[in-house]
């Protein structure tokens, strides 16, 4: 997606996160003049602001901007969309894989749109459920599809690092509308995302 060049954050952000990175080094015991850690609190500004991008991006708008009239009324699905996001209790990331469908009613989007949209959703504070959720309700309310599926499967480094240090736990999530809350299209599209249909040619 058209992400953010460092040198387009906001100033004013990014010189009170510097200031407060610096704090939380001397805090954590080290010493932020050491040479090595000289430029560590304005990288950390820098990165923590590309990974909250999405804040300040908007779905509907990616949607909509490539949004066009066609007959097609399959299933589209784009698997294996991967993500990183940030857990909202720990600020530490949990990444994974994004599986989104919809069946069109009218309209279908760019495909790099549903995987921008997952983007836009992940690059927030989050937890796994709010964005399973948002990236389906982007797209219910901009394609008004028959019906919109999301599974998002993920490892949480605040699980795997640290708490309860489960090192394979994945946690997956779902959410479904219009014709994919009936079982046969849910179990089509379940079938779909499990199979392994490029890497077996
Ligand atoms: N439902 C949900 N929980 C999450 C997500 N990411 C992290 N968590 C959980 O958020 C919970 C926060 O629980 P707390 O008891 O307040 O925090 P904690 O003491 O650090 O918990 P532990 O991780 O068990 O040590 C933990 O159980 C995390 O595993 C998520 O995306 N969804
Ligand atoms: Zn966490």
């Amino acid at each position: 997606m058209a992400y953010k060049k460092e040198e387009s954050f906001d100033e004013k952000v990014t010189a009170g996160l510097i200031e407060n990175y610096r704090g939380a080094i001397e805090l954590l015991g080290e010493d932020p003049e050491r040479e090595g850690l000289l430029k560590t609190p304005e990288r950390m500004a820098k990165a923590m602001q590309y990974l909250t991008q999405g804040y300040g991006l908007d779905a509907k708008a990616i949607l909509n901007g490539a949004k066009f009239t066609e007959a097609y009324s399959e299933m589209v699905i784009v698997k294996d969309i991967e993500l990183y996001s940030m857990c909202e209790h720990h600020m530490l990331p949990f990444f994974g894989k994004a599986h989104v469908a919809y069946i069109p009613n009218g309209y279908i989007t760019g495909l790099s749109k549903i995987a921008r949209v997952v983007d836009v959703f992940s690059r927030r504070m989050q937890v796994q459920e709010r964005l399973t959720h948002q990236i389906l309700d982007a797209i219910q309310e901009t394609l008004e599809p028959q019906g919109v599926a999301v599974v998002i499967e993920a490892q949480h480094l605040c699980m795997m690092m640290r708490g309860v240090s489960k090192q394979n736990s994945v946690t997956t999530t779902s959410a479904f509308s219009g014709q994919f809350e009936h079982a046969a299209t849910r179990a089509e599209f379940m079938k779909l995302i499990s199979s392994d249909l490029i890497s077996r040619r």
